[in-house]
């Protein structure tokens, strides 16, 4: 039976919970369970702290796990990111009062207060730079505030924890965070982490896995493909094909039937979702009518 690890709280918790409900696997039913199986798919899933999630892969004693990548990094546990599953992404930045770094963010000499001591450790070894790092378990805001440290690294959604703080980022961001599915690093079947998916979408490489693994990858990409795309279809002139497909190229080719009225043709292709209002608009401007959108609830491509 393939074990999974799962957020048991936080912001990671709900989101990869709907993920896997979205992806066919049974979910517990009450926040308090700690272990659900899903016995038709042969896979039982495991709530645990975000933060340990990296550990209990890594050693092996969990097949695969939802985590988010700043927590994987900081882990440093012998486990990698095998699939980007698109949601709670966040960057890991520093911040400071105003005027205490230089723009280029550096923070050589600084007390830097953060959760996360092993992004920061990496990033200090890849810059070639060395400060003092207090390791805090949360609301590391406050440290500068309280004169504990001069700086903080945290994670950065909207921004509104630093601006109550009076703190503002500083340099580049250490790290662009999301929630990714991890596998162990020396597992024979972990496809390696990549930029495309099939459709182009950058969540993976369709993975070369049997198994409930395999299963449970292709699944999960099929939800991200489904979240981002759209199915679109729409008739046109014939002898405008070229000008609409050019609009509508689907990801491996558009789908053109014949239509009863001559000279007229439909077509059905896969657009993405951030962009369906401006192709119907200029599908519609071409003369294309009869331009519909249906969601798309689950795909293998
Ligand atoms: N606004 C946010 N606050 C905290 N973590 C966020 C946010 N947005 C995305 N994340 C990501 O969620 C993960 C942190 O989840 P985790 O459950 O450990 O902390 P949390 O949601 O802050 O809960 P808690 O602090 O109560 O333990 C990290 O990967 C982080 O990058
Ligand atoms: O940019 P924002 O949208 O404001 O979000 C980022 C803040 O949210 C998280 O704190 P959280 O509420 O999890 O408290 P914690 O520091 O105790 O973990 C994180 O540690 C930041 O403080
Ligand atoms: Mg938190």
């Amino acid at each position: 039976m393939l074990r999974i690890a799962v957020p048991n709280k936080g912001t990671l918790s709900r989101p990869a919970a709907d993920m896997l409900r979205e992806a066919g696997y049974r979910q517990r039913t009450s926040d308090r369970d700690l272990v659900c199986q899903d016995e038709a798919n042969d896979v039982e899933f495991f709530y645990l702290r975000p933060r340990d999630i990296a550990t209990y892969v890594g050693s092996g004693d969990l097949d695969l796990g939802i985590t988010g990548r700043d927590l994987l990094v900081d882990s440093d546990s012998p486990a990698t990111e095998i699939l980007d599953l698109n949601f709670a992404a966040a960057s890991f930045r520093f911040a400071a009062r105003p005027g205490t770094l230089g723009p280029d963010g550096d923070v050589s000499g600084r007390r830097i207060a953060t959760s996360f001591p092993g992004v920061v450790a990496r990033h200090l070894a890849e810059y070639g730079r060395e400060a003092e790092v207090i390791r805090l378990d949360g609301a590391v805001e406050n440290a500068v505030r309280l004169g504990v440290a001069d700086v903080v690294a945290d994670v950065v959604e909207t921004g509104a924890t630093l601006r109550q703080a009076g703190l503002v980022v500083v340099g580049e961001p250490i790290l662009h965070s999301t929630a990714v599915l991890i596998g162990r690093s020396d597992a024979p079947s972990t496809p390696p982490a990549a930029g495309a998916d099939p459709a182009g979408g950058g969540t993976g490489p369709a993975a070369p896995l049997s198994g409930q693994a395999g299963q449970l990858i292709r699944r999960l990409q099929g939800v991200l493909v489904a979240r981002r795309y759209v199915m679109l279809a729409y008739d046109v002139r014939a002898d405008l094909l070229d000008q609409a497909t050019a609009l509508t190229p689907g990801i491996e080719s558009p789908t053109i039937s014949p239509l009863h009225r001559e000279g007229w043709v439909a077509v059905q292709a896969m657009v993405r979702r951030d962009a369906v209002h401006r192709i119907m608009d200029e599908l519609y401007d071409l003369g294309a009518r009869a331009i519909l959108v249906t969601d798309i609830h689950a795909c293998r491509l």
